[in-house]
C-alpha cells in the first residue's frame, strides 16, 4: 500500500472531516494518531478502527489544538510510540460568530501552533524526514461566507499562512509539501451551525441566504472530500496548492502573482 509505515497526525479525528481523513490514511497503510477534545467520541472511534485495522495502528489522545501544552504533548508521545511523523493534517475547526475570539483560536491559531510542532519533528533542517502538512481550510478561504465573516477570515488566514509557509519550506529546503483543502458544504455537524443563533449571532438573520447557497453550492458527502485530501497527500508534484471539493469536482485554485 502506499502509504504502508507512515505516520500521520490528524486534528479533530473524531468524527466529520477529520474521522473520513483519518480512515482514507488508515485503509492506504498509515497509522495515525487520532487528536480531538472530543474524550467520549474519539475513544469510541478508536475502539471501532481497532475492530477493522487492530490496537496497534491508530491512538486517540485528548487534545484541544487551543493548548500547546496539550499539543506538543500530544505530537510527542505519537513520535514516541510510532517513530516517526510524516502526514500532519490540521483539520479541527469550529464555527462561532458569537465567541469570536475562540473561533479564531482554533481555526487559525491552532493550525500555525500545529504546524509549527510539526516541524519541530517533520523538518530536515532540524533532523526530521520532511513530509507533508495538509490544512484544510474551505471555499470561505478563498471567498466570503457572508454569514460568518469571522469563520471566513480564519480560513483565509489559513490560506494565506499555508501558501507563505509552502514557500518558505521550498527556499530553505525543510523537506515538507504544504497543501490545502478547501471543500464547498460538507455534510457534517459543523452544519448545524446554521440553525443557531447562539452560534450566528447578529448573523442569524442570513439564515435564508446561506441556505440558498448551500442549494447553489449543493452539499458533498465527506468521501468526496477524502479522495481529495488522499490526493494531495501522495501527489509529489503538489505543493503550495490548494484545492477546491466543489459538487461538480475537484479544481486547483489559481492565485494572482503579486509577489
Ligand atoms: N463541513 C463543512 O461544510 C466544511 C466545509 C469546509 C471546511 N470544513 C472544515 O473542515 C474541518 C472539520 O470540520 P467538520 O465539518 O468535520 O466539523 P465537525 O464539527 O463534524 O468536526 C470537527 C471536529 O473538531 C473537533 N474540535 C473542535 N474544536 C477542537 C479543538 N479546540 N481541539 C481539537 N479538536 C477540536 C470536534 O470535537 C470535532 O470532532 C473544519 O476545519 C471545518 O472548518 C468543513
Ligand atoms: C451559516 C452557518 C454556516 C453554515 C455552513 C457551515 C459550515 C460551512 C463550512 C464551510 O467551510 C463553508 C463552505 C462553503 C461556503 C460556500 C460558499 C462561499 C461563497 C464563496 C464564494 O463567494 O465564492
Amino acid at each position: 500500500m502506499a502509504l504502508e509505515g507512515k505516520v500521520a497526525v490528524v486534528t479533530g479525528a473524531a468524527q466529520g472531516l477529520g474521522k473520513g481523513f483519518s480512515e482514507i490514511l488508515l485503509k492506504n497503510g498509515a497509522k495515525v494518531a487520532l487528536l480531538d477534545v472530543a474524550e467520549v467520541a474519539g475513544k469510541s472511534l478508536k475502539e471501532s478502527l481497532d475492530e477493522q485495522y487492530g490496537p496497534d495502528r491508530t491512538l486517540f489522545i485528548p487534545c484541544d489544538v487551543q493548548s500547546q501544552q496539550q499539543f506538543k504533548a500530544a505530537i510527542q508521545k505519537t513520535v514516541e510510540t510510532f517513530g516517526q511523523l510524516d502526514i500532519f493534517c490540521n483539520n479541527a475547526g469550529i464555527i462561532n460568530e458569537v465567541d469570536w475570539e475562540k473561533a479564531v483560536s482554533v481555526n487559525l491559531m491552532g493550525v500555525v501552533r500545529g504546524t509549527y510542532l510539526a516541524l519541530e519533528h517533520m523538518n530536515k533542517l532540524s533532523g526530521g524526514q520532511g513530509g507533508v502538512i495538509v490544512n484544510i481550510a474551505s471555499i470561505a478561504g478563498l471567498g466570503p461566507l457572508l454569514s460568518v465573516p469571522v469563520y471566513t477570515a480564519t480560513k483565509h488566514g489559513v490560506v494565506g499562512f499555508t501558501r507563505a509557509m509552502a514557500d518558505a519550506s521550498k527556499e530553505s529546503g525543510y523537506g515538507i509539501r504544504f497543501n490545502l483543502i478547501c471543500p464547498t458544504f460538507v455534510q457534517t455537524d459543523i452544519l448545524n451551525a446554521l440553525q443557531s443563533p447562539a452560534i450566528l449571532g447578529q448573523f442569524s438573520n442570513l439564515e435564508d441566504s446561506t441556505k440558498k447557497l448551500m442549494e447553489q453550492h449543493g452539499i458533498l458527502d465527506v468521501s468526496q472530500v477524502t479522495e481529495a485530501f488522499l490526493q494531495l497527500v501522495l501527489d509529489e508534484t503538489k505543493d503550495g496548492a490548494a484545492l477546491m471539493v466543489l459538487s461538480k469536482g475537484s479544481q486547483y485554485s489559481t492565485f494572482p502573482s503579486i509577489i
